[in-house]
């Protein structure tokens, strides 16, 4: 709701919905009641609006947008009735002022932030635009292109920039209310013509056309399939064009063709999916609720390859103390150069820079090749090589140096946590900490807890990923965790249309075409294709362990490609060695360009092996990837694995560029509609069955049964069904 208040000559509306202030119906009307009364009552001569507890609002409730009746145009009169009050009003904006928030704002004639306040018009985030106005008043007094920047983008502004903008009027260190009332008492009797928005013209931009149509192919470029962008766009391109009134009115018609999307849904999903995963659970009865998770004052990172380096920046730009321990002093100095090379770089992007992260303090970063130094640490995230021997030596010198309550974390995308435990006389405090590449960019970070893993133990990683500014997600151990073990089928199927017929610049599009960042080829490229050879090789899928005689496409009675591996054979590891999938200018290149060479090596190896070539449509492409690899979600749920489909989803969209406007692969089968996917699983089970992968997962088979519930009900259906765990 929003609380009124007379003091002196101003009178005070404080917006009161805990906890961000979100403007919900009640919230509105009580705004609206409160504008009215102070505009009745004669010895009130000025109106403060603000937030409750430090926060002005985060904008309209994003619950809303999906309840039976929807509010769309709601705000839209409210801020008109602020800004044309003829008595001035102002706004106090501390914490946040975010999409509906900012437009209450800028319907208020003056604005005074807190120098720690942040701004922005979020609404393309979850697939809307700001329809209360906003894309129609921000261009009129900030200019098209930062009223652009900021709506297309949907980017949190902090205070010191709104003031460069001219967005809000002033800043303050101290108290935002006082210093707001203060303004208010000050503007008492001038004129407010000027200060109202909506009778602005829209500043000239030179030859705004060109800029225009410059903006746009960025917007287009960028969005990736994503609707949201565009029709922000196009709402501030009215503003260019039109009358204030008319550019409301084309604002209103491009907000409604959003709200009803179902794009806007998928992102508005996602948006709640990020927070639900938060609240995490063990089948073991461990939960969010009852760990408390231990501080950690100094960390340790071992191993300074790829992965250690982006990790050691992380914790840097965290400002957590660490150690960063090699094993010989070569191996150290080239991963301490790596490092500084990416601090530098991280430290030019922040405002403070080099000072601010101060990595050239020891007492900060300390490179050392002496595990005892690690003796007081507080958490280890050890980041060497892919190798279980290697692993389970480190942790068992680990658990006989560090101290008893030193939390031991391993980065690892796809080992037995239980087995790397086993090395230590402390299993209850190791964990499985699976950061993606590069780790100071990506969000992810997949919790693995093993068998005697502690809630205390949970509870800190899931602090420290907060810490780390990254989303966390906590799941059960198995092989490839979650996110990879979904990836293996896809990545199968990818590879088993090109031994059918395809190619692979054909898959990568039609996956890129659906919004993925990267297509399968190019991004086992990227990623090198020996990492997966040396895995296959370990598990005796290939290479000189594997038995003589075993067929070249089989493996304990399933389909088997060899395809990847007979490329690295041939030295082909992607990206790194200048062909793979894809040929490169030069080793290291990464412009990819279709191989003559490869599409004549898969012509002579359908011949060797009898494969009728065919032609694959991008349908049946699209399905074989996807339903795989959904179909692995459902026996990841059944398993126990994860606790619900969200944290599949969300690990999806931050760790291996799911197209967030697609809500994740278990959104997506649910818009899909489970009895379809089940079908398609099954026609695709029949043509191929000897890929266990596409038969379809006895939990999808249940929930299509049952008559497709919505996706927040799929876990209740599980309670008869037996849990792994
Ligand atoms: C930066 C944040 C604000 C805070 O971040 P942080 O401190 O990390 O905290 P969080 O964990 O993210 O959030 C805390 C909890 O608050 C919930 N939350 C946050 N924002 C909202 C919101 N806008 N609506 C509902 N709930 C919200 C969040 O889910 C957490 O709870 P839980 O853990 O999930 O339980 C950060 O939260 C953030 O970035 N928030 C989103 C900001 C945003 O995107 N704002 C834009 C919203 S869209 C908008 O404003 C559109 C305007 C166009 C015009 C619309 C006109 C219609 C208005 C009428 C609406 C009427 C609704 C009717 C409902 C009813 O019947 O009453």
């Amino acid at each position: 709701m929003a609380q009124y208040a007379r003091g002196s000559a101003v009178a005070v509306i404080r917006l009161r919905n805990p906890p961000v202030n979100a403007l919900s119906r009640a919230v509105l009307q009580a705004l609206e009641d409160g504008l009215k009364k102070a505009d009745a009552d004669p010895s009130v001569k000025a109106v403060m609006i603000c937030g409750e507890n430090g926060k002005f609002s985060a904008g309209a409730d994003i619950r809303g947008f999906s309840a039976p009746k929807r509010l769309g145009g709601a705000l839209g009169p409210i801020v008109s009735l602020i800004e044309s009050s003829e008595k001035p009003v102002v706004a106090a904006i501390e914490g946040v002022a975010l999409g509906g928030g900012l437009e209450v704002a800028l319907g208020c004639h003056y604005r005074v932030a807190h120098v720690k306040a942040r701004m922005g018009l979020p609404e393309v985030t979850l697939g809307l635009l700001p329809g209360a106005e906003g894309t129609q008043r921000l261009p009129r007094l900030i200019g098209v292109p930062a009223a652009l920047d900021m709506i297309t983008t949907g980017k949190h502004i902090p205070a010191t920039e709104a003031l460069k903008l001219g967005l809000v009027d002033e800043i303050v260190e101290e108290n935002t209310i006082e210093a707001a009332i203060r303004l208010a008492n000050k503007v008492i009797g001038q004129p407010l013509g000027p200060r109202r928005l909506s009778l602005k013209p829209v500043p000239k931009v030179p030859n705004m056309e060109a800029f225009l149509d410059e903006a746009l192919a960025k917007v287009k470029r960028q969005a990736r399939g994503c609707l949201a962008p565009e029709l922000c766009f196009q709402a501030v391109r009215a503003a260019t064009r039109s009358p204030f009134a008319e550019g409301v009115r084309r604002e209103r018609e491009l907000f409604q063709v959003l709200l009803s999307s179902g794009q806007a849904q998928a992102l508005q999903y996602a948006f709640f999916a990020e927070r639900a995963v938060r609240r995490w659970a063990t089948p073991g009865g461990a939960s969010w609720s009852s760990a408390a998770p231990q501080p950690v004052r100094r960390a340790a990172v071992i191993g300074l390859g790829t992965m250690g380096r982006g990790i050691v920046t992380s914790l840097v730009k965290a400002n957590i103390p660490l150690v960063a321990l090699e094993q010989d002093l070569e191996n150290l100095n080239k991963g301490r150069k790596a490092v500084m090379l990416l601090l530098e770089r991280e430290a030019m992007k922040m405002e403070g820079g080099a000072q601010v992260l101060d990595f050239h303090n020891p007492a900060r970063l300390q490179f050392t090749v002496d595990f005892d130094l690690l003796r007081d640490v507080d958490l280890v995230i050890e980041a060497v090589f892919e190798n279980m021997a290697l692993k389970k030596e480190i942790f068992h010198k680990l658990s006989k140096i560090c101290k008893p309550g030193a939390l031991l974390c391993t980065n690892t995308s796809a080992l037995n946590i239980d087995e790397i435990a086993s090395a230590t006389n402390r299993p209850q405090q190791v964990i499985g900490t699976h950061f993606f590449s590069p780790a100071h960019v990506m969000r992810l970070l997949e919790i693995i807890y093993g068998r005697h893993t502690s809630p205390t133990a949970i509870a800190t990683a899931m602090q420290l990923a907060t810490a780390l500014k990254k989303v966390g997600v906590v799941v059960g151990n198995c092989f490839g965790f979650v996110g990879n073990r979904m990836m293996f089928p896809y990545v199968q199927q990818a590879v088993f249309l090109l031994e059918e017929g395809s190619r692979p610049d054909a898959v990568d599009q039609v996956l890129e075409d659906f919004g993925f960042k990267i297509g399968p080829f190019r991004m086992s490229d990227l990623a090198g294709l020996d990492v997966g050879w040396r895995s296959r090789k370990d598990q005796g899928l290939t290479g000189p362990s594997l038995p003589a005689g075993t067929p070249a496409r089989q493996r304990h009675g399933q389909r088997y490609s060899p395809l990847p591996d007979l490329l690295c054979e041939r030295g082909r590891f992607g990206q790194k060695t200048g062909k793979g999938w894809y040929l490169y200018e030069k080793a290291g290149g990464r412009t990819a360009t279709p191989d003559p060479w490869l599409l004549n090596f898969l012509s002579q190896y359908r011949d060797t092996h009898g494969i009728r070539t065919r032609f694959i449509d991008q349908e049946e492409i699209l399905e074989r990837c996807l339903f795989s690899l959904i179909n692995e979600g459902f026996a990841i749920l059944a398993e126990g694995i994860a606790s619900g489909p969200e944290h599949l989803d969300v690990i999806y969209i931050n760790g291996y560029g799911w197209p967030k406007h697609r809500g994740g692969p278990m959104f997506y089968a649910s818009t899909v509609g489970l009895p379809r996917v089940l079908a398609k699983l099954q026609k695709y089970s029949e043509a191929h069955p000897d890929v266990p992968g596409l038969q379809p997962s006895a939990f999808l088979k249940k929930l299509a049964a049952v008559g497709n519930p919505p996706l927040k009900e799929w876990m209740s259906y599980l309670s008869q069904q037996s849990s792994k765990l």
